[in-house]
Protein backbone atom coordinates (compact mmCIF):
# COMPACT_ATOMS: atom_id res chain seq x y z
CA UNK A 1 0.00 0.00 0.00
CA UNK A 2 1.13 3.46 -0.65
CA UNK A 3 1.83 5.26 2.15
CA UNK A 4 1.99 8.83 0.50
CA UNK A 5 -0.70 8.94 -2.62
CA UNK A 6 -0.81 12.39 -4.78
CA UNK A 7 -3.88 11.69 -6.58
CA UNK A 8 -4.54 14.72 -10.04
CA UNK A 9 -3.19 17.24 -7.17
CA UNK A 10 -3.94 20.56 -8.77
CA UNK A 11 -3.34 23.81 -7.23
CA UNK A 12 -4.26 27.52 -9.23
CA UNK A 13 -2.96 30.96 -7.96
CA UNK A 14 -5.48 33.42 -10.10
CA UNK A 15 -5.12 31.98 -13.39
CA UNK A 16 -2.16 30.42 -13.59
CA UNK A 17 -2.10 26.68 -12.69
CA UNK A 18 0.59 25.94 -10.34
CA UNK A 19 0.10 22.08 -10.29
CA UNK A 20 -1.70 20.31 -12.90
CA UNK A 21 -3.12 16.93 -12.26
CA UNK A 22 -0.18 16.01 -10.17
CA UNK A 23 0.06 12.32 -8.84
CA UNK A 24 2.84 10.37 -7.32
CA UNK A 25 2.58 7.23 -4.59
CA UNK A 26 5.20 7.65 -2.86
CA UNK A 27 5.66 3.57 -1.08
CA UNK A 28 6.63 3.19 3.06
CA UNK A 29 10.15 4.09 3.76
CA UNK A 30 10.67 5.23 -0.11
CA UNK A 31 13.06 8.62 -0.40
CA UNK A 32 11.27 10.30 -3.10
CA UNK A 33 13.06 13.84 -4.36
CA UNK A 34 11.00 16.42 -6.39
CA UNK A 35 13.02 17.69 -8.90
CA UNK A 36 12.99 20.81 -11.23
CA UNK A 37 13.58 24.23 -11.97
CA UNK A 38 12.79 26.99 -10.04
CA UNK A 39 9.42 27.83 -10.55
CA UNK A 40 8.35 24.77 -12.09
CA UNK A 41 5.81 23.79 -8.32
CA UNK A 42 7.68 22.24 -5.89
CA UNK A 43 7.09 24.09 -3.16
CA UNK A 44 3.96 24.30 -4.17
CA UNK A 45 3.46 20.35 -3.71
CA UNK A 46 5.62 20.41 -0.44
CA UNK A 47 2.73 23.01 0.42
CA UNK A 48 -0.20 20.91 0.07
CA UNK A 49 1.62 17.68 1.84
CA UNK A 50 2.23 19.45 4.71
CA UNK A 51 -1.48 21.11 4.54
CA UNK A 52 -0.37 24.82 4.52
CA UNK A 53 -2.31 25.39 1.28
CA UNK A 54 -5.95 24.19 0.47
CA UNK A 55 -6.25 21.69 -2.81
CA UNK A 56 -8.14 22.79 -5.32
CA UNK A 57 -8.54 19.39 -6.79
CA UNK A 58 -7.56 15.89 -6.22
CA UNK A 59 -6.60 14.25 -3.39
CA UNK A 60 -4.05 13.60 -0.80
CA UNK A 61 -3.86 10.71 1.53
CA UNK A 62 -1.31 9.33 3.56
CA UNK A 63 -2.52 5.63 4.29
CA UNK A 64 -6.04 5.54 4.45
CA UNK A 65 -6.42 8.91 6.12
CA UNK A 66 -7.85 11.44 3.45
CA UNK A 67 -5.65 14.74 4.22
CA UNK A 68 -6.46 16.85 1.27
CA UNK A 69 -9.12 17.13 -1.59
CA UNK A 70 -11.23 20.55 -2.05
CA UNK A 71 -13.69 19.36 0.66
CA UNK A 72 -11.53 18.21 3.09
CA UNK A 73 -8.72 19.81 5.17
CA UNK A 74 -6.70 18.20 7.95
CA UNK A 75 -4.82 21.33 9.39
CA UNK A 76 -0.87 20.91 9.62
CA UNK A 77 -0.90 20.52 12.89
CA UNK A 78 -2.65 17.21 12.55
CA UNK A 79 -1.08 15.48 10.11
CA UNK A 80 2.23 14.05 11.75
CA UNK A 81 4.62 15.33 9.29
CA UNK A 82 7.98 16.38 10.08
CA UNK A 83 9.45 19.28 8.21
CA UNK A 84 13.01 19.80 7.70
CA UNK A 85 13.16 23.92 5.94
CA UNK A 86 16.32 25.20 4.63
CA UNK A 87 16.42 28.31 6.91
CA UNK A 88 17.16 25.82 9.78
CA UNK A 89 14.15 28.10 11.83
CA UNK A 90 16.18 27.37 15.17
CA UNK A 91 15.04 28.99 18.38
CA UNK A 92 18.71 31.10 19.08
CA UNK A 93 17.76 31.49 22.68
CA UNK A 94 17.41 28.15 23.56
CA UNK A 95 20.37 24.94 23.84
CA UNK A 96 20.09 22.35 21.50
CA UNK A 97 18.51 19.88 23.39
CA UNK A 98 15.61 22.75 24.53
CA UNK A 99 14.99 22.85 20.50
CA UNK A 100 15.07 19.36 19.87
CA UNK A 101 12.57 19.20 22.79
CA UNK A 102 10.23 21.75 21.73
CA UNK A 103 7.28 19.28 19.73
CA UNK A 104 7.42 17.00 22.66
CA UNK A 105 7.05 19.43 25.06
CA UNK A 106 4.43 21.01 23.10
CA UNK A 107 2.86 17.91 22.77
CA UNK A 108 2.65 17.02 26.31
CA UNK A 109 5.19 14.68 26.29
CA UNK A 110 6.87 15.42 29.86
CA UNK A 111 10.37 13.83 31.36
CA UNK A 112 11.96 11.13 31.96
CA UNK A 113 10.09 10.11 28.71
CA UNK A 114 11.10 13.81 26.98
CA UNK A 115 15.19 13.58 27.52
CA UNK A 116 14.79 9.69 26.31
CA UNK A 117 13.75 10.85 22.97
CA UNK A 118 15.67 13.80 23.14
CA UNK A 119 18.49 11.75 24.06
CA UNK A 120 18.05 9.57 21.06
CA UNK A 121 17.18 11.67 18.86
CA UNK A 122 20.69 14.12 19.37
CA UNK A 123 22.62 10.57 19.16
CA UNK A 124 20.71 9.57 15.70
CA UNK A 125 21.87 12.74 13.88
CA UNK A 126 25.51 12.45 15.84
CA UNK A 127 25.01 15.10 18.13
CA UNK A 128 25.35 13.64 21.54
CA UNK A 129 28.15 16.31 22.77
CA UNK A 130 26.24 19.16 21.76
CA UNK A 131 22.83 18.93 24.18
CA UNK A 132 23.65 22.24 25.80
CA UNK A 133 25.13 24.30 23.45
CA UNK A 134 23.27 27.43 22.01
CA UNK A 135 22.33 26.88 17.97
CA UNK A 136 24.44 30.19 17.06
CA UNK A 137 27.54 28.36 17.92
CA UNK A 138 27.21 25.38 15.81
CA UNK A 139 28.25 24.85 11.82
CA UNK A 140 25.42 25.35 9.02
CA UNK A 141 25.67 21.43 8.50
CA UNK A 142 24.99 20.84 12.87
CA UNK A 143 22.21 23.38 12.82
CA UNK A 144 20.61 21.35 9.85
CA UNK A 145 21.37 18.21 12.06
CA UNK A 146 19.43 20.01 15.00
CA UNK A 147 16.42 20.93 13.12
CA UNK A 148 16.64 17.16 11.73
CA UNK A 149 16.61 15.85 15.26
CA UNK A 150 13.99 18.10 16.06
CA UNK A 151 11.47 17.03 13.11
CA UNK A 152 12.17 13.34 14.01
CA UNK A 153 11.80 13.43 18.12
CA UNK A 154 7.67 13.47 17.18
CA UNK A 155 7.76 10.61 15.27
CA UNK A 156 6.48 11.64 12.39
CA UNK A 157 5.14 9.61 9.84
CA UNK A 158 6.52 11.42 7.08
CA UNK A 159 9.56 13.78 7.10
CA UNK A 160 9.30 16.89 4.59
CA UNK A 161 12.71 18.12 3.58
CA UNK A 162 12.32 21.96 1.56
CA UNK A 163 15.69 22.52 -0.44
CA UNK A 164 17.52 21.60 3.25
CA UNK A 165 21.10 21.86 2.25
CA UNK A 166 20.73 24.85 0.08
CA UNK A 167 22.60 26.94 2.29
CA UNK A 168 25.72 25.01 2.88
CA UNK A 169 28.55 25.21 1.02
CA UNK A 170 29.68 22.10 -1.30
CA UNK A 171 31.92 20.26 0.90
CA UNK A 172 29.06 20.56 3.88
CA UNK A 173 26.43 19.38 1.26
CA UNK A 174 28.31 16.44 0.24
CA UNK A 175 28.87 15.29 3.55
CA UNK A 176 25.38 15.95 4.84
CA UNK A 177 24.16 14.25 1.67
CA UNK A 178 25.81 10.71 3.48
CA UNK A 179 24.22 11.72 6.66
CA UNK A 180 20.63 12.03 5.29
CA UNK A 181 21.08 9.00 3.22
CA UNK A 182 21.98 6.62 6.14
CA UNK A 183 20.06 8.53 8.35
CA UNK A 184 17.10 7.21 5.93
CA UNK A 185 18.68 3.12 6.08
CA UNK A 186 18.71 3.61 9.83
CA UNK A 187 15.13 4.69 10.24
CA UNK A 188 13.22 3.66 7.43
CA UNK A 189 11.18 6.94 7.58
CA UNK A 190 9.55 8.06 4.49
CA UNK A 191 10.80 11.19 2.74
CA UNK A 192 10.04 13.70 1.00
CA UNK A 193 12.95 15.65 -0.55
CA UNK A 194 12.27 19.13 -2.42
CA UNK A 195 15.51 20.08 -4.36
CA UNK A 196 16.79 21.57 -7.78
CA UNK A 197 19.59 20.40 -7.59
CA UNK A 198 19.92 17.16 -9.34
CA UNK A 199 23.43 15.89 -8.09
CA UNK A 200 21.48 15.58 -4.38
CA UNK A 201 18.78 14.49 -5.93
CA UNK A 202 20.55 11.63 -7.81
CA UNK A 203 22.63 10.86 -4.76
CA UNK A 204 19.62 10.11 -2.40
CA UNK A 205 16.59 9.45 -3.80
CA UNK A 206 15.32 6.29 -4.45
CA UNK A 207 12.65 7.53 -7.24
CA UNK A 208 13.14 10.77 -8.22
CA UNK A 209 10.01 13.34 -9.47
CA UNK A 210 10.55 15.90 -12.32
CA UNK A 211 8.59 18.58 -12.66
CA UNK A 212 8.28 21.74 -14.68
CA UNK A 213 5.65 24.32 -15.37
CA UNK A 214 3.54 22.03 -12.49
CA UNK A 215 3.53 19.16 -14.61
CA UNK A 216 4.91 15.90 -13.14
CA UNK A 217 7.07 15.16 -16.17
CA UNK A 218 8.63 11.71 -15.02
CA UNK A 219 8.47 9.40 -11.91
CA UNK A 220 11.66 7.25 -11.72
CA UNK A 221 14.90 5.99 -10.42
CA UNK A 222 17.71 7.83 -10.89
CA UNK A 223 19.37 5.72 -13.48
CA UNK A 224 16.13 5.32 -15.42
CA UNK A 225 15.20 8.81 -15.61
CA UNK A 226 19.68 9.28 -16.93
CA UNK A 227 19.33 5.88 -18.97
CA UNK A 228 15.34 6.41 -20.69
CA UNK A 229 14.43 9.77 -20.10
CA UNK A 230 10.12 10.05 -20.91
CA UNK A 231 10.41 13.13 -22.94
CA UNK A 232 12.55 15.89 -24.31
CA UNK A 233 12.48 18.13 -21.50
CA UNK A 234 13.88 15.77 -18.70
CA UNK A 235 16.40 14.56 -21.30
CA UNK A 236 17.80 17.79 -21.20
CA UNK A 237 17.69 18.53 -17.50
CA UNK A 238 19.26 15.22 -16.43
CA UNK A 239 22.73 14.95 -16.98
CA UNK A 240 23.14 17.80 -19.51
CA UNK A 241 21.79 15.81 -22.20
CA UNK A 242 21.91 16.75 -25.84
CA UNK A 243 18.63 16.51 -27.36
CA UNK A 244 18.72 15.58 -31.67
CA UNK A 245 16.46 15.10 -34.10
CA UNK A 246 17.06 11.74 -35.72
CA UNK A 247 15.31 9.41 -38.62
CA UNK A 248 14.67 5.84 -37.56
CA UNK A 249 15.48 3.55 -39.35
CA UNK A 250 14.62 0.17 -38.35
CA UNK A 251 11.98 -1.12 -35.92
CA UNK A 252 13.14 -1.67 -32.46
CA UNK A 253 14.97 -5.08 -31.90
CA UNK A 254 16.09 -6.49 -28.27
CA UNK A 255 15.42 -3.11 -27.27
CA UNK A 256 17.42 -1.34 -30.07
CA UNK A 257 17.19 0.55 -33.33
CA UNK A 258 18.99 1.69 -36.28
CA UNK A 259 18.54 5.81 -36.73
CA UNK A 260 20.18 8.15 -38.95
CA UNK A 261 21.39 11.37 -37.16
CA UNK A 262 23.23 14.29 -38.64
CA UNK A 263 23.41 11.88 -41.56
CA UNK A 264 25.38 9.73 -39.46
CA UNK A 265 24.23 5.84 -38.96
CA UNK A 266 23.92 4.60 -35.03
CA UNK A 267 22.41 1.81 -33.12
CA UNK A 268 20.59 3.53 -30.20
CA UNK A 269 18.58 1.78 -27.25
CA UNK A 270 14.62 2.55 -27.63
CA UNK A 271 11.47 1.68 -26.45
CA UNK A 272 10.25 -1.86 -27.46
CA UNK A 273 7.28 -0.23 -28.94
CA UNK A 274 8.78 2.42 -30.66
CA UNK A 275 7.23 3.49 -33.56
CA UNK A 276 8.83 4.27 -36.63
CA UNK A 277 9.69 7.78 -36.98
CA UNK A 278 11.44 10.29 -39.56
CA UNK A 279 10.96 12.85 -37.18
CA UNK A 280 12.42 11.45 -33.90
CA UNK A 281 14.29 13.10 -31.55
CA UNK A 282 17.42 11.21 -29.27
CA UNK A 283 19.23 12.22 -26.38
CA UNK A 284 22.90 11.86 -26.32
CA UNK A 285 25.05 12.03 -23.22
CA UNK A 286 28.34 12.80 -23.26
CA UNK A 287 30.33 9.51 -22.80
CA UNK A 288 28.35 8.07 -25.55
CA UNK A 289 30.53 9.67 -28.00
CA UNK A 290 34.20 8.30 -29.02
CA UNK A 291 36.63 10.03 -31.15
CA UNK A 292 36.89 7.92 -34.83
CA UNK A 293 40.05 7.21 -36.19
CA UNK A 294 38.97 6.21 -39.80
CA UNK A 295 36.98 8.59 -41.83
CA UNK A 296 33.94 7.59 -40.60
CA UNK A 297 31.40 9.22 -37.82
CA UNK A 298 29.98 12.10 -37.74
CA UNK A 299 32.57 15.38 -38.42
CA UNK A 300 32.84 18.00 -36.23
CA UNK A 301 34.80 21.37 -35.79
CA UNK A 302 36.26 21.69 -32.10
CA UNK A 303 34.82 24.95 -30.27
CA UNK A 304 36.49 25.11 -27.14
CA UNK A 305 38.68 23.02 -25.05
CA UNK A 306 38.18 23.15 -21.03
CA UNK A 307 40.27 20.94 -18.68
CA UNK A 308 38.27 19.04 -15.93
CA UNK A 309 41.19 17.25 -14.25
CA UNK A 310 42.72 14.45 -16.13
CA UNK A 311 39.95 14.93 -19.01
CA UNK A 312 39.21 17.62 -21.41
CA UNK A 313 35.37 18.78 -21.86
CA UNK A 314 35.45 19.51 -25.71
CA UNK A 315 32.83 21.66 -27.34
CA UNK A 316 32.08 20.83 -30.81
CA UNK A 317 29.89 21.72 -33.82
CA UNK A 318 28.72 19.67 -36.10
CA UNK A 319 29.99 20.62 -40.13
CA UNK A 320 26.14 19.20 -40.85
CA UNK A 321 24.55 20.91 -38.43
CA UNK A 322 26.60 24.11 -37.49
CA UNK A 323 23.74 25.68 -35.16
CA UNK A 324 24.02 22.50 -32.95
CA UNK A 325 26.53 22.18 -30.32
CA UNK A 326 27.74 18.81 -28.33
CA UNK A 327 30.16 18.39 -25.35
CA UNK A 328 32.28 15.23 -25.10
CA UNK A 329 34.82 14.09 -22.82
CA UNK A 330 38.17 13.08 -24.18
CA UNK A 331 41.15 12.16 -21.88
CA UNK A 332 44.38 13.54 -21.69
CA UNK A 333 46.28 14.86 -23.77
CA UNK A 334 44.00 17.03 -26.02
CA UNK A 335 43.30 15.22 -28.96
CA UNK A 336 42.43 18.29 -31.08
CA UNK A 337 42.93 22.05 -30.79
CA UNK A 338 40.02 24.74 -31.20
CA UNK A 339 39.08 25.22 -35.08
CA UNK A 340 40.62 21.37 -35.96
CA UNK A 341 38.13 18.87 -37.55
CA UNK A 342 37.79 15.70 -35.91
CA UNK A 343 35.44 12.27 -36.36
CA UNK A 344 32.81 11.06 -33.69
CA UNK A 345 31.14 7.89 -33.80
CA UNK A 346 28.58 7.30 -31.65
CA UNK A 347 28.25 4.23 -28.97
CA UNK A 348 25.26 4.74 -27.74
CA UNK A 349 22.17 6.98 -27.44
CA UNK A 350 18.14 6.64 -25.97
CA UNK A 351 15.65 7.26 -28.68
CA UNK A 352 13.00 9.92 -26.51
CA UNK A 353 9.73 7.74 -26.52
CA UNK A 354 7.15 11.40 -25.73
CA UNK A 355 9.24 13.31 -27.92
CA UNK A 356 6.50 16.06 -28.12
CA UNK A 357 5.07 15.97 -25.10
CA UNK A 358 6.91 18.58 -23.27
CA UNK A 359 7.95 20.84 -26.34
N1 LIG B 1 1.00 32.49 -3.18
C1 LIG B 1 1.22 32.57 -4.50
N2 LIG B 1 0.53 33.44 -5.27
C2 LIG B 1 0.73 33.51 -6.60
N3 LIG B 1 1.62 32.74 -7.28
C3 LIG B 1 2.34 31.87 -6.57
C4 LIG B 1 2.19 31.74 -5.15
N4 LIG B 1 3.04 30.77 -4.72
C5 LIG B 1 3.70 30.34 -5.83
N5 LIG B 1 3.28 30.98 -6.93
C6 LIG B 1 3.74 30.74 -8.32
O1 LIG B 1 3.58 29.37 -8.60
C7 LIG B 1 4.70 28.87 -9.33
C8 LIG B 1 5.35 27.72 -8.57
O2 LIG B 1 5.99 28.24 -7.41
P1 LIG B 1 6.81 27.32 -6.40
O3 LIG B 1 7.25 28.20 -5.27
O4 LIG B 1 6.03 26.11 -6.08
O5 LIG B 1 8.07 26.92 -7.29
P2 LIG B 1 9.41 26.14 -6.87
O6 LIG B 1 9.57 25.06 -7.87
O7 LIG B 1 9.35 25.77 -5.45
O8 LIG B 1 10.50 27.26 -7.11
P3 LIG B 1 11.84 27.59 -6.26
O9 LIG B 1 12.79 26.47 -6.53
O10 LIG B 1 12.29 28.88 -6.86
O11 LIG B 1 11.45 27.71 -4.82
C9 LIG B 1 5.63 30.06 -9.55
O12 LIG B 1 5.38 30.58 -10.83
C10 LIG B 1 5.22 31.04 -8.47
O13 LIG B 1 5.44 32.36 -8.90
Amino acid sequence: MARLKIDRARKYFGSYTALDDVSIDVEDGEFIAVLGPSGCGKTTLLRQIAGFDKLDGGEITIGDRLLSSPERHVPPEHRKLGIVFQSYALWPHMSVAENVAYGLTVAGVRDPERARRVAAALDLVGLTGFAERRPGLLSGGQRQRVALARCLVTEPSLVLLDEPLANLDVHLRASMEEEFSRFHERTGTTMVYITHDQAEAMALADRIAVMDRGRLLQLASPSLLYREPANTTVAGFIGEGMVLPARLLSKPEAGHCKVDVLGVEAVMRCRSDQAASAQAKICLRARDFSIAQDEGGLAARVERLSYQGGYFRMEVRPLASEETVLHLDAPEPAPAAPGETIRLSIRDGWVIPEADLAA
